[in-house]
């Protein structure tokens, strides 16, 4: 298990898996996201949690480089992704919100497109798809097409595929949106999993505070603020809260 998931022998062997230096953004004069800190440590599961409209998405917009910035500085497993992007997206793993596989090609078809996408020659495509489908029990499924699977199973797919590379950084955006609580429960269960695993550092957006585990960094976002980091303890007693719900309520009330 650890030389297979070894880091890249050129990646800094300190680096923390994300580093977000005072990041702004703005839509026009709509400024969304406002001198934005933060870091996600290796092997780290670290929900971002914010009411709708804090700027998740956009904050991971601005770390696939699907959008840029030139106030602040993001670094993946060491590499500025504006300096050294090939890099850094090399040590990145994504599930975006909206669902993004091919309905119409089979889970193995999805999966060996993205895996030859990523560099990954033929044998070490199958038997990485092999390992991440058998992870979630999908294997059995690999030869059916993505529409004949429910949502919940169509996100394992997606996950698997996120992680084919073997990235230092997984992004997931709002995963468990539509699923029902026996899918999302098995999802937010496996990333806590794969987190703990040390295998990849996990950086979760979400408005749910029922994905949270003790356990997990928190980072909360509001109105393109960060309003608090650290563990749910710290986060707890910064804000002299009994629990996630009443701390997340005091740190997005409109006036914070
Ligand atoms: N393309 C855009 N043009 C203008 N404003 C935008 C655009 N995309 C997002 N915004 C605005 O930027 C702010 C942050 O949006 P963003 O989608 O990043 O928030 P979010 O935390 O991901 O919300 P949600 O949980 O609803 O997905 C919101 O006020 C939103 O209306």
């Amino acid at each position: 298990m650890s030389s297979k998931f070894a880091a890249s022998p050129a990646s800094p062997p300190a680096a923390k898996a994300l580093e977000v230096e005072g990041l702004s953004y703005a839509f026009g004069q709509r400024k969304v996201l406002d001198r934005v800190s933060f870091a996600v440590d290796r092997g780290c599961c670290a929900i971002l949690l914010g009411p709708n409209g804090a700027g998740k998405t956009t904050l991971f917009s601005l770390i696939t480089r699907l959008y840029d910035s030139r106030e602040g500085s993001i670094r993946i497993a060491g590499y500025d992704v504006r300096k050294a992007a090939g890099r850094a997206l090399a040590q990145l793993g994504v599930v975006f919100q909206q669902p993004t596989l091919d309905l119409d090609l089979s889970v193995l078809q999805n999966l060996r497109y993205h895996a030859a996408l990523h560099g990954l020659g033929r044998r070490q495509a199958e038997q990485r798809i092999r390992e991440e489908l058998e992870r979630q029990g999908m294997y059995a499924r690999r030869g059916e097409k993505v529409r004949q699977l429910n949502g919940g199973h169509r996100r394992r797919v997606e996950i698997a595929r996120a992680l084919l590379h073997e990235p230092r950084l997984l992004l997931l955006d709002e995963p468990t949106v539509g699923l029902d609580v026996p899918s999302r429960k098995a999802i937010v269960r496996y990333v806590h999993e794969l987190a703990g695993s040390g295998r990849v550092a996990v950086l979760w957006a979400t408005h749910l505070i029922d994905e949270i585990d003790d356990g997990d960094r928190l980072i909360v976002l509001h109105r393109g603020r960060i309003r608090a980091a650290g563990s749910v303890r710290e986060v707890l007693d910064q804000t002299g809260s009994a629990d996630v719900g009443m701390a997340f309520d005091r740190l997005t009330r409109d006036a914070a």
